[in-house]
């Protein structure tokens, strides 16, 4: 059974008692972080911690922990359970409060770090591809539910992630109001055109991604072009490749979208260097779990 850091100790997952009056459970009120650790080293702890304090910082949540107390507790998680590769999901909540809304109320908030196993999607779908198709429901912009703030608001990640059941595809592309492509239910976007590789920017309205920086800056290395610019569906459609980047789904292709085949249907070379090349670096840097 999986031991889980919850709010100063280490106890067993079963033996966890949140607060039915936990506003995150109540109202979605906290943050999260979704991390990695290959062959015992946690990949790009300190950018995920720095985007957790980030997005705590906005909803004015205050962290019961340094930076650095918390990463230790981060690279704990993975030693007391015996992993050497993990998925590291770390929570922090507004708290146990009143039935009010009101932060005021939450005098402690919860932190929840679990480590475990992760296989977001099949085998199959990094090798040949998967299917896209893009839905009605838009990413909210900034001045809505800022989608840079990682918080346990994921009901709009969660309405798309119907659309795509209902649709019978792996994954769906979301737009912003402005009708841009922006991101998909839980992963960024980048589609390849003339060795060009390109990914909405921030301002388009994303979760600012620590895999899409990391394929950003790996991508350069390897010589190719990179751009962060605004592209549609009908740029999507007419690409020459097209993937998808998240620290659950990694990096994989997207080799048709609303049934139009991108490129030849089949998936590119670019697409498959990149992948390559991450998981050579995601597997040659990162925190040593073991001090
Ligand atoms: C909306 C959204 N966009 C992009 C990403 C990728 O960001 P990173 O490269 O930093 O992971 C995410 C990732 N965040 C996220 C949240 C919940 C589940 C999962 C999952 O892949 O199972 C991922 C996300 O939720």
């Amino acid at each position: 059974e999986r031991i889980v850091f919850f709010n100063g100790n280490w106890v067993l997952a079963s033996q966890v008692r949140i607060s039915p009056f936990d506003h995150g459970f109540l109202y979605g009120d906290g943050v999260f972080e979704g991390i990695r650790a290959y062959a015992g080293r946690v990949f790009k702890l300190e950018d995920h911690m720095a985007r957790l304090y980030a997005s705590a910082k906005t909803l004015m949540l205050t962290i019961p922990y340094t930076p650095e107390e918390l990463s230790q507790k981060v690279l704990e998680s993975v030693r007391i359970n015996q992993l050497q590769d993990a998925y590291i999901r770390l929570v922090v909540s507004r708290g146990a409060g009143d039935l009010g809304l009101d932060p005021r109320s939450c005098p402690e908030p919860t932190v929840l770090i679990l480590a475990d196993q992760i296989q977001l999607y099949p085998e199959t779908f990094y090798q040949n591809g998967l299917a896209l198709a893009s839905v009605s429901i838009r990413r909210p912009s900034g001045d809505v539910l800022n989608p840079a703030v990682k918080s346990l608001n994921y009901l709009n990640n969660i309405l798309a992630k119907i659309e795509a059941n209902l649709r019978g595809v792996p994954e769906v592309v979301l737009m912003n109001a402005q009708g841009y492509v922006v991101e998909g239910t839980g992963d960024n976007i980048f589609i390849v055109r003339e060795n060009r590789v390109i990914t909405p920017p921030s301002s388009a309205g994303i979760l600012n991604g620590i895999t899409r920086k990391v394929i950003m800056e790996l991508a350069l290395a390897e010589g190719y072009r990179v751009a962060e610019e605004n592209f549609t569906l009908h740029d999507l459609y007419n690409a020459d490749e097209c993937f998808l980047t998240g620290t659950a789904a990694e990096v994989i292709p997207a080799v048709t979208c609303d049934g139009r085949p991108i490129g030849n249907g089949q998936v590119g070379p670019v697409t498959r260097r990149l992948m390559a090349v991450f998981q050579e670096f995601a597997r040659s840097t990162g925190t040593p779990v073991e001090q």
